[in-house]
């Protein structure tokens, strides 16, 4: 049976550039990004203070009328409010377009309904930065790992975060029980939160679904397709799928890193053995693509727009 290994990325571990930990750290976050496509992070810049507040705030978000609720729209793909899908009753997600201000930060109350939900803005937006930390910090490791670094600042300077709120609500007796349906994720780096109720089930290379138990002080960290793509199919990008067990609600919080630009493998990736897979591709006009109705079934979304 596979097992997710556990990184330990704590304040105690004292995790700096360069550091003997940070190199250790490094190449098990590498490894496991290849062999799983993803990994469980022990991070703890999120107070269980904050952490509550974020989850008292999606739960009364979610417990929002669902006219009020439809008025958090954008016109970017995948950002606003997604209510009932009709083939997975169980989920409702609402996604937080917080990218474009000069400090690089939005508060989503810009593209939100009127009445204001300022308090919970501002803990989403703490929320983020710290965990863009994490996905900072992996992102780093990755590239210096591969020997990439020098592509590391240009990546950085197009980064840009889709965050995404999500509500599993427990099925009733014969209702399915399939909470979200199976994907991979089309970003770059994923970093995933829950409320302490287990669900999420991941695809092995073999084949195999395993389950992910998570403590309510752990992330997911997953590598996406735009990941995928970047290092010539190096990292996976793992199918994953939200299953409900049991009789209680399940709240999650995705931050995906999307990169405002071009994703191009750089030529340290491509050899004889390993020909180039992708093309150079816009990242975000792949989301674009891919939230298209008719692109959603495709058993890679990737291959069928960049692929060679
Ligand atoms: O809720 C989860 O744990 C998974 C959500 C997910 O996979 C996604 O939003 O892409
Ligand atoms: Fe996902």
């Amino acid at each position: 049976m596979h097992k997710l290994p556990t990184i330990d990325f704590t304040n105690k571990r004292n995790l700096k550039p360069g550091s003997t930990s940070w190199l250790a750290t490094s190449i098990e976050s590498t490894r496991a990004l290849e062999q799983y496509g993803c990994f469980i992070a022990e991070f703890d810049k999120v107070t269980p203070e904050l952490n509550g507040a974020v989850f008292k705030g999606l739960q009364d978000l979610f417990d929002l009328p669902t006219e009020t609720k439809m008025q958090n729209k954008s016109a970017k793909p995948l950002y606003g409010y997604v209510g009932q899908i009709p083939f997975i009753p169980l989920y409702e997600s609402m996604g937080f377009d917080y990218s474009n201000t000069p400090d690089g930060v939005k508060s989503f109350v810009d593209v939100m309904w009127p009445n204001g939900n300022e308090a919970f803005s501002a803990t989403v937006l703490s929320y983020t930065r710290l965990v863009a930390e994490l996905e900072e910090m992996v992102t780093r490791m990755v590239f210096e790992t591969y020997g990439a670094e020098k592509y590391l600042e240009a990546h950085r300077n197009m980064v840009t975060y889709l965050c995404r709120g999500m509500k599993y609500r427990a099925p009733k007796t014969n209702e399915t029980n399939m909470g979200f349906v199976p994907h991979t994720d089309k970003d770059f780096i994923t970093v995933l939160h829950q409320n302490g109720v287990n669900g999420l089930e991941v695809k092995a290379r073999d084949g195999q679904w395993f389950t992910v138990d998570l403590k309510p002080s752990s992330y997911i960290v997953m590598s996406g397709d735009g990941a995928m793509a970047w290092s010539n199919e190096r990292l996976y990008s793992p199918f994953h799928r939200v299953t409900m067990n049991g009789d209680e609600n399940r709240y999650s919080i995705a931050q995906f890193s999307f990169l405002e630009g071009i994703i191009e493998t750089p030529k340290e990736f491509i050899d004889e053995e390993h020909p180039l897979r992708y093309k150079p591709f816009d990242h975000l006009k792949y989301l674009e693509f891919y939230s298209r109705e008719e692109n959603r079934r495709l058993e890679s979304a990737l291959k069928a727009y960049c692929g060679v």
